[in-house]
């Protein structure tokens, strides 16, 4: 008996602009995202990383260049976590999974599990989106994310709001699943370290027009990256200098003396 080797899933982004009326909003972005990868979107407030991030979800439609994809069930986690107001967390959860024909038993059971896997308690699966604190309701958010088993996850800043301890929860949670479901993941934050202890591909934009501007790999797997190495390449990345024209970030002094030193 043989057994079928499935080719890894791809997300393929080739020439990609948008406009929004006259404004270019982004310009010539190339990017790739294969199974069990995690690439990070990261760069300044308003350099196009949201539309890029819908655009990918099939959310806007692509009028420059191209996005080919061979991933079979993306899911979306955005900055708000879009519940239903009237649905119980347990309903919320399991939103995507009866849309797509999920019986009501397998459902509730599967919500359940990820619900609590996610940090939530049994009596607040019950509750009502405005019983929740703005934290729970991230849980909320990404446990229906992960509830209908995507194979690629397009998450728009997921952590932002969460203090850093249910940050650094949802990320075990996150590479646990990265590696036993082998996810494709494309994700936007502004926050160095969250690209860097999750990521194996850093993508910096700059704006105006928004356009990628420096790509860092990152070899070592994420589950051996420990607080050190991250404060280490976070270190590493606010000395390149694309990374701080990127950020708005004063040049480092040895740029300056440097400068200074140039003759006239
Ligand atoms: N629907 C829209 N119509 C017109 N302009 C828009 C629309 N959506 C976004 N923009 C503009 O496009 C630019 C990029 O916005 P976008 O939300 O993609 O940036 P971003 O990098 O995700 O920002 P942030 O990090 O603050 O969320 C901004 O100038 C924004 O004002």
């Amino acid at each position: 008996m043989t057994t079928a080797v499935h080719a890894p899933a791809h997300l393929e982004v080739r020439g990609l602009g948008h406009k929004f009326a006259l404004q270019t909003i982004l310009e010539a972005i190339d990017l790739d995202v294969t199974s069990g990868e995690v690439v990070a979107l990261v760069g300044p407030s308003g350099c196009g990383k949201t539309t890029l991030l819908h655009l990918c979800a099939g959310l806007m439609p692509v009028r420059t260049g191209q996005i080919i994809s061979s991933f079979n069930n993306p899911a979306c986690m955005f900055q708000q976590p879009r519940l239903l107001p009237w649905k119980s967390t347990l309903d919320n959860i399991a939103l995507g999974l009866k849309a797509a024909g999920t019986g009501r038993d397998e459902r509730t059971r599967r919500a359940r599990m990820l619900g609590l896997q996610t940090g939530l308690a049994h009596e607040d699966l019950g509750k009502f989106p405005h019983q929740l604190s703005g934290g729970m309701q991230s849980r909320v958010a990404l446990a229906r994310a992960l509830a209908i088993m995507p194979d690629l996850l397009l998450l728009d800043e997921p952590f932002s709001a969460l203090d850093i301890g249910l940050k650094a929860e949802l990320y075990a949670l996150l590479l646990h699943h990265l590696n036993t479901c082998s996810l494709g993941v494309l994700m936007i934050t502004h926050d160095l370290m969250e690209a860097i202890r999750l990521s194996d591909t850093i993508l910096v934009m700059a704006p105006s027009p928004g356009r990628i501007v420096h790509r860092f790999r990152i070899d070592l797997p994420a589950m051996q990256r420990d607080d050190a190495f991250v404060y280490k390449m976070t270190a590493e990345l606010l000395q390149d200098s694309a990374v701080r024209t990127s950020f708005r970030l004063a040049p480092i002094k040895s740029e300056l003396l440097t400068r200074q030193e140039l003759p006239c």
